[in-house]
Formats: C-alpha cells, structure tokens, sequence
C-alpha cells in the first residue's frame, strides 16, 4: 500500500449476519489519512454492522479493503473501542496495566514489553489526558474516564485506523472535550477514523465526513455537503417533518453544547 492509498476503501459492499439478508447494502466510502467518518443513522441503522465488518468480523461481499487488503487481515493496526467493556471494575489492575493490555496486541502474548513499549503506553496515556492517573485502579475511574483509558489501550497498538462506537454515550462535558481533543489530535497525526455516533454537534466538531445510514447508504461524502436535511430526513424517516422544521444545512439539529450529559440528548438524532 502507497502512502497515498486510502486506509478504507468500500465499494457497493454488502454485509450480512450468517446467512441471513445483509443488514446493511450499497456502502461505498473511502477513509484517508487523517480523515475522519462519522456513521449517523437510527437505532438499527447498521453503524456497528459497518464497524464489525471493517474489523473483518462479519461477511461483507462487493469490494472492502482495509489498509489495503482483506478487513481483519491486519487486525492488529487497527485500534477498535466498543461500546461496553468487559473489565470488571472490581478486578485489581492500574490504568496502565489496562493500556499496556492493548501493547500486547502489537507484541503478542511471548514477547516481554520493553522500554519503547512503555513509552508508546506512556503515550496513549498522555493523548487522552490521563497521565496523573496512570496508576489508578481502573474500577476507581469515572465512567468517562473508562472510555478515555479504553481509547488509550486502542491507542496503545499505534493503529492507523481507530473504529470507535458511539464513544461519547453518557460523557460529561469534561470527558467529552478531552475525547473530542484527542481525536482531532489523532486526526493531525494521519490516523483515520470511523465513528458511529447520534450526536450531530460532535459529527460536527470531529469528522471531515460523515455516512448516512438505514439498512443502506442513504448519502455519504464530505460533511459540509452530504449532511443536508433531506439526507437527514430520509435516513431518519419517521423524523423528517422535525428535521425539516429545524432548517438549514450542515446538521442543523445541533445544539450549542451544554455543561452536562442531558443537554448532549438535545443534539442526538
Ligand atoms: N448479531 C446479530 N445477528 C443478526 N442480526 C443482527 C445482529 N446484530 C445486529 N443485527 C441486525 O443488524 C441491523 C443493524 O444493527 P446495528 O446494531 O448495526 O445498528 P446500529 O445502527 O449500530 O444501531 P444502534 O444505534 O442501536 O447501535 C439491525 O437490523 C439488527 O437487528
């Protein structure tokens, strides 16, 4: 792969759960370097559908490559935050340990971490703005701070593509605001990003691009020219006449953001 080839290329792919019809069609997308996608659509839309599939976890037929080859292929450039987690809280390991969990990707399980490995640890610790609690029991951090140390253990594997979903649910401000940070960072650094979310403001703040999702494409491309409102109202139908009121282009359906979680809900779509 040249350095100038995209780290996603999707062409009319389908996916599909088993043998089952594909839960999602006709998805065609490109993600660059530095790029970053935001999948907007309705509760089973099929954004981790997507997600899943350029992790190489589910059948995707048309074309789909992942840092130029079959998805799943180089699973371990690829730093993924799912929407739960499975620690356990009350299991006894710091914050770092947990981001050095995501280095043994990148070393495999027989091989010791050295020093490069702890500063690239030290690092992800760092990008999300946790360093003072790299020691910290994991169960002690606030759910906002879970997600960032979770992003930090997807950083740690220094991917060139990070998939995240829905990341922002239920973050406070703070939180939100060094997520979003980190993300643009990552951005300015030439990783690509995909990231499913409901919430148009941080579409918006983060994303150079955005797809538009209903069990298909609905529209895809730059953010400033695909997230119009009749974009919007055809992928949220049922929402259309609220959408519409709303006015305008370019995600109109944001609002200003508050000081906490609740005032988020008002941006969701
Ligand atoms: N494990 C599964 N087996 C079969 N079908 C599934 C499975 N997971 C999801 N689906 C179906 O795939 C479609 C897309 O679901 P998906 O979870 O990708 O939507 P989503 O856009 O991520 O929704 P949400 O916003 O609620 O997370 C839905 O019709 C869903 O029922």
């Amino acid at each position: 792969m040249t350095q100038r080839s995209p780290l996603v290329s999707y062409r009319d792919a389908s996916i599909a759960y088993g043998r089952e019809a594909p839960a999602l069609t006709g998805v065609s997308f490109e993600v660059g370097q530095g790029d970053a996608v935001a999948l907007l659509g309705p509760n089973g839309a099929g954004k981790s559908t997507l997600l899943q599939s350029l992790l190489g976890l589910l059948p995707t037929t048309g074309t789909a490559e992942v840092l130029g080859t079959t998805p799943g292929a180089r699973a371990s450039e690829v730093g993924y935050l799912p929407q739960s987690t499975h620690i356990d809280p009350d299991f006894p390991v710091s914050l770092g340990q947990v981001v050095m969990m995501g280095r043994y990707r990148r070393l495999g399980l027989f091989r010791w971490p050295g020093a490069a490995d702890r500063e690239v640890v030290r690092r992800a610790i760092e990008t999300v703005g946790l360093t003072d609690l790299a020691k910290t029991t994991f169960g002690e951090l606030s759910g906002g701070q879970r997600q960032r140390a979770l992003l930090a253990r997807a950083l740690a594997t220094e991917p060139k593509l990070i998939l995240l979903d829905e990341p922002f649910n239920g973050l406070d401000r703070t939180n939100r605001d060094a997520l979003i940070a980190t993300l643009l960072r990552l951005r300015e650094t030439g990783v690509g990003i995909v990231v499913s979310t409901h919430d148009l403001e941080l579409a918006h703040e983060v994303c150079s691009h955005v797809l538009l999702l209903n069990g298909r494409q609905i529209a895809g491309g730059p953010i400033s020219e695909a997230l119009t409102d009749t974009a919007l109202a055809a992928a949220f139908s049922g929402t259309s006449a609220d959408t519409e009121a709303h006015g305008g282009a370019h995600g109109t359906l944001c609002a200003p953001g508050g000081d906490d979680a609740d005032e988020h809900e008002r941006a969701r779509v």
